[in-house]
C-alpha cells in the first residue's frame, strides 16, 4: 500500500483509534499523556505521531483549521484502517453560562460550513457516535452536552449577529471542524466524537480567547488537558 497522500502515512498493524486535533502544537501535549511515543510523519503541517496509551496503540494527527483540511485527514485516515476518532479541539461558547475551560461535547451540530454540503444534503445531519458519547457521559457527567455549530468564517463582519441568532436556538459553542468529521464518520463508517475546551466566553473577544489558549493560560490549559484525558478514557474504554 502506498502511502496517502496528505498525512503520509500507510495502514499500521493494532491501530485503529486516532485523536485529531486542530492545532499542531496540541500533537505534543497528547504525546506527553503517552508511553512508547513515535514520530510518525510531518507532512503540510499534518504531523502525527503514535503512542500507548493504557497498553493500547493510538495515532495523534493535526488536521489544521477548517472542514476542508479536516476532511482530508479523515478520508486518509479511513484509507488506513481508522474506524474511531475522537477531535480534541477548542471553540468558543454560545451561552452565557458555559466558563473558560468547560468541556462542550456536540451531540450534533449545525452545518454551517460549505464542504459537507459536498457530501451529502443539507437535510443530512452531523451526529455524534452514541458508544463514544455514552462513555463520554460516564466519565464526564457534568459536561455540556448539547448541539453546537461549524463555520467556515472566523473573521466575519457579521460574527456578532450570526452567534446570537443560532445562540438563541440554543447552540452551546462554535468551532470549525466538528460537523466535518461527524458527518465523514457516518458516512464511512467511523466512531467520532468531538471534544471541545471552551477559549472564549460568550459576547467575549474572540481573538483574545484563542491568544489565551496559545499562551497557555491557567483555565484553557487546564480544559485542554481535561480534554486530551477524556478523550484517551474513552478510546480505552470503547472495544475495537
Ligand atoms: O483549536 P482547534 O482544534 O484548531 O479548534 C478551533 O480553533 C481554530 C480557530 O482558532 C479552529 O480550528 C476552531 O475549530
Ligand atoms: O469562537 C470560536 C473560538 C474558537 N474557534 C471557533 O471556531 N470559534
Amino acid at each position: 500500500m502506498t502511502k496517502q497522500a496528505h498525512i503520509q502515512l500507510e495502514k499500521m498493524k493494532q491501530v485503529s483509534k486516532a485523536i485529531i486535533v486542530g492545532d499542531p502544537k496540541r500533537v505534543e501535549r497528547v504525546a506527553s499523556c503517552l508511553e512508547n511515543v513515535d514520530k510518525l510523519s510531518d507532512n503540510r503541517g499534518y504531523i502525527s505521531i503514535k503512542g500507548d496509551y493504557q497498553g493500547a496503540s493510538i495515532l495523534v494527527i493535526a488536521t489544521g483549521i477548517g472542514a476542508p483540511s479536516t476532511a482530508i485527514v479523515v478520508e486518509e485516515l479511513a484509507n488506513i484502517g481508522i474506524d474511531t476518532i475522537i477531535r480534541v479541539g477548542s471553540c468558543g461558547a454560545m451561552q452565557h453560562n458555559i466558563p473558560l475551560g468547560a468541556l462542550i461535547i456536540p451531540t450534533g451540530v449545525v452545518r454551517d460550513e460549505g464542504l459537507t454540503k459536498k457530501y451529502v444534503p443539507t437535510d443530512f445531519p452531523a451526529v455524534a457516535n452514541n458508544e463514544l458519547l455514552s462513555s463520554a457521559k460516564k466519565f464526564l457527567p457534568n459536561g455540556y452536552y448539547g448541539i453546537t455549530r461549524s463555520h467556515d468564517g472566523f473573521y466575519m463582519e457579521n460574527n456578532a449577529e450570526t452567534e446570537k441568532y443560532w445562540s438563541h436556538f440554543g447552540i452551546l459553542g462554535a468551532d470549525m471542524e466538528s460537523s466535518a468529521l461527524y458527518v465523514l464518520g457516518s458516512l464511512k463508517g467511523i466512531r467520532a466524537l468531538s471534544i471541545l475546551n471552551n477559549v472564549v466566553l460568550y459576547e467575549a473577544d474572540l481573538s483574545e480567547g484563542v491568544n489565551s489558549l496559545v499562551n497557555e493560560e491557567d483555565a484553557v490549559a487546564k480544559g485542554e488537558m481535561d480534554s486530551i484525558k477524556l478523550a484517551l478514557t474513552i478510546l480505552n474504554e470503547v472495544g475495537n
